[in-house]
């Protein structure tokens, strides 16, 4: 039986009590890890070696950074796109236009920032600014939730999330009650989720990159390692970013503080720990250990690439001669699911991948920490949350077909395992 939407839906993350908690939660994890990669024990578990006063936090020089970083962001978005893209279609038919060019947002960010540092700017002295960058990055996130909430109180009923309107302030602040609360053409959800963090990310890795090399001449093998496969995975999301219009953030969560803030303060400042932990705790890094965590990053990223893109060119044209030849199964709505292939092997082939290029990521730190393992165990745990959303909507969407499909497709994300 379809699980209920709406007010009547279960609520998810543990209800009011548990929204309410992770809102600080959240914010309060991720000045620990950036707190914890800086000290000299790096403890995952347990207190941090100090405690930051609010002058180490609170700095004007990083909230003007911080608004030149979001307007940069912001203007390149609006540049004529190569391409503009449909989203899926809305409760009232219409479908919303979206511009193509985060790639080209990646490329002239990269090239005003090479202008930047030839003209000297001194790029190694971001890691400094780190702490009061999460800070401002913290306060935009809430201050900015708090605009969508109120924004979404003066919305149409058809502009809502369906997971967003419990009537629970607190709830709804933090899954977000509003689906593509926009301006104009300006939309602030897809803005979110692949500009200023995922292009923060690299640039923040490359700071310490270059911070590494002042403090020690040069680069370590393990801090190339970490820029290289995480610029891969952020210029991949870029090139193939009109994949984004599918996923369930776009089409079924609202934008409240969970995404606002996971996407502009987490992602930048917590996918970075490994390469601000390489900075103050250098590993040794042998070639044969680097070319095979190098092929792992391989194998995962040609499962990863291999399974979305499968499922996208699926999904685009089915008579596609890369997917026709694959088996299906045939549901209520019209639409097929591919039952071979990728697909065939596990419910969930691109989280399987996801998953083995955060291991791949975190092995250049060596064995001596579990910091850096953080971003492996905090993506198992999301991924493993994710799959049994995606399943619940499936289920509902597709009713005994799903059925069908787990039967003949029985693990989630790892054969055999999971
Ligand atoms: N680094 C990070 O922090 C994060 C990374 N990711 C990554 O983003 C990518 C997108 O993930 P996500 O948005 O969760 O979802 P998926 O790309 O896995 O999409 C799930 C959807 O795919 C469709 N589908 C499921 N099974 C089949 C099938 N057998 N045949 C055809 N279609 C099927 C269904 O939608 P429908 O039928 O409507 O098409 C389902 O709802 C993943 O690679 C994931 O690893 C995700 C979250 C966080
Ligand atoms: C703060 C919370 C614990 C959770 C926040 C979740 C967000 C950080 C993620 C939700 C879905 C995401 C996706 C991506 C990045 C992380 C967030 C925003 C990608 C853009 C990463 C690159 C992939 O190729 C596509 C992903 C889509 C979903």
């Amino acid at each position: 039986m379809a699980p209920p939407e709406g007010p009547r839906a279960p609520l998810e993350f543990g209800g009011p009590l548990g929204a309410a908690a992770l809102l600080l939660l959240l914010p309060a994890t991720m000045f620990h890890l950036l707190l914890a990669a800086r000290s000299g024990p790096a403890r995952l578990l347990g207190p941090p070696a100090s405690l930051p006063g609010l002058e180490a936090l609170w700095s004007p020089r990083a909230l003007l950074l911080w608004l030149a970083w979001l307007g940069l962001q912001a203007a390149l978005y609006l540049l004529p796109a190569r391409k503009v893209a449909e989203g899926q279609e809305l409760e009232d038919k219409s479908r919303l236009r979206y511009p193509i060019n985060g790639f080209q947002a990646l490329v002239l960010t990269a090239l005003l920032v090479g202008l930047g540092v030839s003209a000297g700017l001194p790029l190694g002295a971001l890691p400094e600014m780190l702490l009061p960058l999460a800070f401002v990055a913290t306060l935009t996130a809430f201050i900015f939730s708090l605009f969508l909430y109120m924004k979404a109180q003066v919305a149409p009923v058809s502009a809502l999330a369906p997971g967003g309107i419990s009537g629970n302030p607190i709830y709804d602040f933090f899954l977000g009650r509003e689906l593509n609360p926009r301006i104009c053409f300006f939309d602030f959800k897809y803005f979110c989720e692949l500009r200023p963090g995922l292009i923060g990310w690299v640039l923040i890795n490359l700071a310490l990159l270059v911070k590494e090399a002042e403090l020690r001449g040069s680069p370590s093998l393990a801090m190339w390692l970490v820029n290289g496969f995480q610029l891969l995975y952020v210029g991949d999301a870029l090139w193939h970013e009109e994949a984004i219009l599918t996923t369930m953030d776009i089409t079924h969560d609202g934008f409240g503080f969970m995404l606002a803030f996971g996407d502009i303060a987490w992602v930048p400042f917590t996918y970075s720990l490994q390469a601000q932990f390489l900075l103050r705790h250098p590993q040794p890094l042998g070639l044969p250990m680097a070319s095979a965590i190098c092929l792992i990053n391989a194998i995962g990223y040609y499962i990863f690439r291999g399974a979305n893109s499968q499922k996208n060119t699926f999904r685009k044209n089915p008579s596609d001669p890369r997917v026709a030849g694959l088996e299906t199964i045939s549901t209520a709505t019209g639409r097929k699911l591919l039952v071979s292939g990728w697909w065939g092997m596990v419910r969930h082939p691109n989280y399987l991948g996801d998953l083995i290029m955060a291991l791949a990521w975190s092995l250049p730190c060596g064995v001596s920490h579990l910091l850096p393992y953080f971003y492996l165990l905090y993506f198992t745990a999301l991924l493993v949350h994710r799959e049994a959303r995606d399943e619940r909507q499936c289920l509902q969407k597709y009713g005994l077909a799903w059925q069908e499909y787990c039967r003949r497709v029985p693990y989630r994300i790892v054969p055999y395992i999971y």
